[in-house]
């Protein structure tokens, strides 16, 4: 069987999904303890002092920063962890990933791709998108609350993530469903006021969850 990549936290919260290393120092100075760095379509090297700089973040506040594809640069800054979606993973060196020791998050779309995605044992499950979302376009139809929740009933051995459409009022119908942690970009990038999205969504959604780990 294959190896399972490191665990994370069994409740990793509130997860915002951001493109700049502006934005990462302001959530995580604002109590996010769980974060993406999701810059779309670059050169590594014309990522990589932004890679650096966000994983350097993550450490300094004891957070669990995860960069959205660029596995390599992920690896060599030593980052708390790496997301990747279903096409990445035909690309990316897992066992380099494993044998570095950082966590896996992976994307998943329906059941095909979550039985992908589990023989793989990443760290957490990622189940998208769930409302109709603006930030990405998506090849498939929302999955809907009921459908999360089908699938939380295979998912209870693993750490579980809800992203896409998810806006402050969506969030308790989410949480009802027993997903472990609410990922979000516009609710908190495209919110009035994001201080005040941040702190009313890391209230609603981290009740309950345990803080980061000592890194
Ligand atoms: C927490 C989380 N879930 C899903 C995604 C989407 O990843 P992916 O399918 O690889 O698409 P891109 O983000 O790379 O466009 C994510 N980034 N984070
Ligand atoms: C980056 C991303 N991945 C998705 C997936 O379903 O895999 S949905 C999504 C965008 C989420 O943005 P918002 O919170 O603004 O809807
Ligand atoms: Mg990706």
């Amino acid at each position: 069987m294959t190896d399972a990549f490191p665990a994370t936290a069994p409740k990793l919260g509130l997860y915002p999904v951001v493109d700049s290393v502006e934005w990462i120092a302001r959530l995580l100075e604002a109590g996010v303890r769980t974060i993406q760095l999701r810059i779309k379509d670059c050169q590594d090297h014309e990522v990589e002092d932004a890679v650096r700089e966000a994983i350097a973040l993550g450490k300094q506040y004891r957070a669990r920063l995860f960069i959205n594809d660029y596995w390599r640069l992920a690896i060599k800054y030593n980052a708390y962890g790496v997301h990747l979606g279903q096409e990445d993973l035909d690309m990316a060196n897992l066992d380099a990933i494993r044998q570095a020791g950082l966590r896996l998050g992976l994307s998943t779309h329906d059941d095909a791709e979550l039985d992908r995605a589990l023989a793989l044992r990443p760290s957490y499950i990622a189940l998208g998108h769930i409302y109709p979302t603006q930030t990405k376009d998506m090849p498939s139809e929302p999955q809907g609350v009921v459908e999360l929740k089908r699938h939380m009933a295979r998912l209870q051995d693993i750490p579980t993530v809800a992203i896409g459409g998810i806006s402050l009022a969506r969030v308790p119908e989410v949480l009802a469903t027993g997903v472990g942690s609410v990922a979000v970009v516009s609710a908190i990038t495209q919110a009035g006021d994001w201080r005040q999205a941040t702190q009313e969504l890391l209230a609603l959604v981290e009740a309950g969850t345990q803080p980061a780990e000592a890194l």
